[in-house]
């Protein structure tokens, strides 16, 4: 899968804005989860290390860490489930600003691809994670409707992610890394 991603990246086609109905659907259910957003970050992020142990190369301080309860004391892990929530509160408050929410994404592209250099897939592989395990923690707010709304918004967290990594070159960086 790691290895046939950059192409479908490339050819991604652009999300359709988000309808006024499903930013509601998105807000409302947002609202719940943001009232346990450390529980809920550090619940995705312990998913996504432990369904997909290789996302925590990045991360100096538990990249070596097989036990949920360890990197559950992670501080560097509570931290980034804390950043990737406040960027999503801030994604889900700016719904209507395509212009916040370019920029939002732009400078967490720059930094990961640039400073992190995190392979674009895990975003992709973290957006189904954060899906997944919302879905899990809040059965009843995420109906149908709002899997659908959450996928959609996802899905133009990606897009952006995608496309600036692709205007810095990304897989060319990569190939001249070391
Ligand atoms: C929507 C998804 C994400 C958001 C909003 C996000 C946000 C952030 C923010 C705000 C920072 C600190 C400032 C900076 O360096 O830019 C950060 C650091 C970092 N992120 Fe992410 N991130 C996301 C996804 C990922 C993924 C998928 C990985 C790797 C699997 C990753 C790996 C890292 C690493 C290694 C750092 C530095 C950690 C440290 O120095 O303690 N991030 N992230």
């Amino acid at each position: 899968i790691l290895g046939a991603s950059r192409e479908d990246e490339e050819q991604l086609e652009r999300p359709g804005t988000l309808t006024e109905t499903e930013i509601a659907t998105i807000q409302h259910t947002w609202a719940k989860v943001y009232g346990r957003k450390e529980d809920v970050g550090v619940a995705v992020l312990i998913r996504l290390f432990t369904s997909f142990p290789l996302a925590k190369q990045y991360f100096s301080q538990f990249r070596h860490m097989q036990d949920p309860g360890e990197m559950r004391a992670s501080v560097q892990l509570r931290q980034h489930a804390l950043r990737v929530m406040n960027a999503l509160h801030t994604l889900v408050e700016n719904a209507h600003d395509a212009e916040k929410t370019a920029a939002v994404l732009r400078t967490v592209a720059k930094s990961h691809a640039l400073r992190h250099r995190v392979e674009p897939t895990y975003f992709r592989i973290l957006a189904g994670v954060i899906q997944e395990v919302l879905g899990e923690a809040f059965p009843e707010a995420f109906d149908a409707e709002a899997q659908g709304a959450w996928s959609k918004l996802l899905g133009v967290v990606y897009w952006h992610i995608t496309k600036v990594y692709g205007e810095i070159s990304w897989a060319s960086l990569d190939n001249t890394a070391e």
